[in-house]
């Protein structure tokens, strides 16, 4: 049995060795039973859904044998062949319709309708972490949602495209600080045969467009029909087509759909009832001018909204500084009144602004890269923080980078980022000697935080840094140092960050559940080195765990045995994930392994006849050498990453801790530059 970790956070003294293990993050073990529809000639896309998954599959030709075949076993079958055999479907599977865009494949909208969910893709290029992220949303294996609402605020990129092409180039640095981008269904411009465009674009238009946003970007994808009242283009006659649509992005695995409070009740419920892993934001916007935040019926449209929305947005147009008053008072009645669900209010309008700055849950935000603003009053990232420094809301700090030499491209990329964002903060570096205290450094007047690399022992900082996560204790280092503010005081909390890093390299191509229950090769010269992984391989529920180099003694020893011989090696389960945890020096140590292991890839995609193959190696070492293991481990069929992935994934994580902004992987890995990790 393997053992699975949490990653809340307990005070240093209620944790026992041994002791930690509940599970939150990780999905259940439990396969997911898929029955897979594909173009014609697209067979393979059921064996990379099978991949993904880390499950079996089979090819059929009769929805009975799906039906009927073991429901870890992922069914395909050619969307030709499906005819009416689909009339005595008894939902048993979840349906996903696959379809190429770039095939020459006639989309058919009846087979969709009949199917619980839609995945679109392209071949040139194909992106497979696409696929994982589609399946671990519609599978509920990631919770965007649950993640953002734990940040104390949250923002979102609207952007105003009338093709999502054009936003394409500059969609890594458009990003910078949003936490979610919206795609403004209704502003897109479909062009026509005879030259003009559709009014409404069609949802095959619609469906390519939130495809290739979502190739591009890893921010959820908030899908809006912004209707031609509330300041959009969708036309209000007919309700029925916002339900159409917004069905389309449920089904299309959109992270949130905004769906507006005038559309009837019938429509609202429905849509929440058939929601699956998507969240609904009930929007409401009032244009009148005359609309009052202390009017009594301004509450019931918020419980209006709260029936059917994970989120409550009201936004009004306003005209007086005083309504900015008004709304404050009423956010915090009902904040007050319902913790949930959270609330975003704003005024629009250049008089509103200020309540774009006090607003914490999905301010919506601009970027001078946009062909035009969204609504009136809307404020970049950078000038929201700026002005919440200029009311005393955001102090600047010291934000500290801690290690044995100056790792300029880290240093570098946090400074980019503070510019970029307007932070007030200033980046320090500051040289630890190896081992050495760094109380000093945390005891400075203005110290706001850092980041530690090489991470500082938990053994010998507990005098000083009492407090911990649970990943930090379990691991034994602290790689972040955050400053907790509670009322006039404040305290450091020690965190790890690594694991995270480690974990989201390891999700990118696969679903969580992929991993559940698994076998895993780790190679460290000591269990120091190694910790982080294997407490990132216990949070996807990996079991059991061999170890070379080390053998494992601490709180994460449970199901962690060491490899002692090669008839040990040639005895062992397949290992699904390798990781090598070894110097750059002895990284090569890990070839033939990887070359013992080595993948069948005869049948394309990792598969080794119906058996999905996985295998996933991770370098984490840093520094130059002559052969590079990951060139070898690809040859030899692994889905290979190295510790840039790693570290620029850790970095994601470290920004958002140390000063609440969400900057994407790829900006980072675009920011940073390559080879300096
Ligand atoms: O609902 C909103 C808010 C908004 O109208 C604004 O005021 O910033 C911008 C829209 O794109 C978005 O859908």
């Amino acid at each position: 049995m393997s053992t699975l970790v949490q990653a809340g956070s307990v005070p240093v003294t209620h944790f026992k060795e041994g002791a930690v293990l509940d599970v939150r993050e990780i999905p259940s073990g439990e396969r997911p039973s898929l029955f897979i529809l594909h173009d014609g000639g697209e067979e393979d896309m059921v064996s990379i859904f099978a991949d993904v998954l880390g499950q079996e599959w089979a090819s059929t030709a009769s929805v009975q044998e799906a039906q009927a075949g073991p429901s870890s076993t992922i069914y395909g079958m050619s969307s030709a062949a499906v005819g009416s055999q689909l009339d005595g479907w008894d939902r048993s599977r979840l349906l996903i319709n696959t379809h190429r865009v770039d095939g020459g494949h006639e989309w058919n909208e009846a087979l969709t309708d009949r199917c619980d969910y839609e995945y679109l893709y392209t071949r040139a290029p194909f992106y497979r972490r696409d696929v994982a992220r589609f399946l671990s949303i519609v599978l509920g294996q990631i919770s965007p949602h649950r993640d953002l609402t734990k940040k104390a605020r949250t923002t979102l990129i609207s952007t105003t495209f009338p093709d999502v092409h054009a936003a394409l180039p500059n969609l890594d640095i458009l990003s910078v600080g949003a936490d979610a981008i919206e795609i403004r269904v209704d502003l897109l411009e479909e062009p026509m045969p005879n030259g003009s465009v559709s009014q409404v674009p069609s949802l095959k238009y619609v469906g390519e467009q939130v495809m290739t946003l979502r190739q591009r970007t890893e921010l959820p994808i908030i899908y809006t029909t912004r209707c031609t009242r509330e300041n959009g283009r969708f036309p209000m006659d007919d309700p029925g087509l916002f339900y159409k649509y917004l069905a389309r992005a449920i089904q299309w695995g959109c992270e949130y759909i905004d769906v507006e409070l005038w559309l009837p009740e019938e429509i609202r419920r429905k849509l929440a009832e058939n929601k699956g892993c998507s969240k609904i934001i009930s929007a409401f916007h009032d244009f009148s001018g005359s609309f009052k935040w202390t009017a009594p019926e301004t509450q019931t449209l918020f419980q209006r909204g709260a029936a059917y929305g994970d989120i409550v947005k009201m936004y009004a147009l306003v005209t007086s500084m005083q309504e900015n008053y008004e709304l404050e008072y009423f956010r915090s009645t009902i904040q007050t009144k319902y913790p949930h669900p959270p609330f975003s209010g704003l005024n629009m309008g250049p008089m509103g602004q200020l309540s774009r700055t006090m607003n914490k849950i999905f301010t919506p935000i601009t970027h001078p890269l946009l062909p035009l603003i969204a609504a009136p009053g809307q404020l970049s990232a950078a000038e929201i923080n700026a002005a919440l420094h200029s009311m005393g809301q955001m102090a600047r700090q010291d934000i500290y980078g801690i290690g044995s030499f100056r790792s300029t491209s880290q240093a570098m990329f946090f400074e980019k980022c503070f510019n970029e964002l307007s932070l007030p903060h200033s980046f320090m570096f500051a040289v630890r000697a190896p081992k050495a205290s760094i109380e000093h450094i945390l005891r400075r007047p203005n110290f706001g935080g850092a980041y530690i690399n090489p991470p500082l022992a938990v053994s010998a900082s507990a005098a000083y840094l009492p407090s911990l996560s649970n990943a930090a204790q379990a691991i034994g280092q602290i790689d972040t140092v955050l400053v907790r503010s509670g009322g006039s005081s404040s305290s450091l909390f020690g965190d790890n960050t690594r694991w995270k890093g480690i974990r989201a390299t390891l999700t990118r191509d696969f679903v969580p559940s992929a991993y559940s229950g698994r076998a895993a090769l780790l190679l460290a010269n000591s269990e120091a080195d190694a910790s982080a992984s294997i407490f990132a391989l216990k949070n996807l529920g990996i079991g059991p765990i061999y170890t070379i180099g080390f053998k494992s003694h601490g709180p994460l020893s449970t199901d962690v045995e060491p490899v002692r011989s090669v008839e040990d090696v040639k005895r062992l389960e397949q290992p699904f994930v390798i990781i090598s945890a070894l110097p750059a020096e002895k990284s090569l140590l890990v070839v033939p392994l990887l070359k013992h292991y080595r993948v069948d890839k005869a049948s394309g995609h990792g598969i080794v006849g119906k058996r999905s193959a996985g295998k996933v190696f991770v370098d984490l070492a840093s520094g130059t050498r002559k052969v590079d293991p990951l060139a070898m481990a690809t040859a030899a069929g692994w889905t290979a990453y190295g510790i840039a992935d790693v570290s620029a994934w850790t970095t994601v994580e470290t920004i958002r801790l140390l000063v609440g902004q969400n900057v994407c992987y790829d900006f980072v890995r675009l920011a940073s530059g390559r080879g300096l990790f």
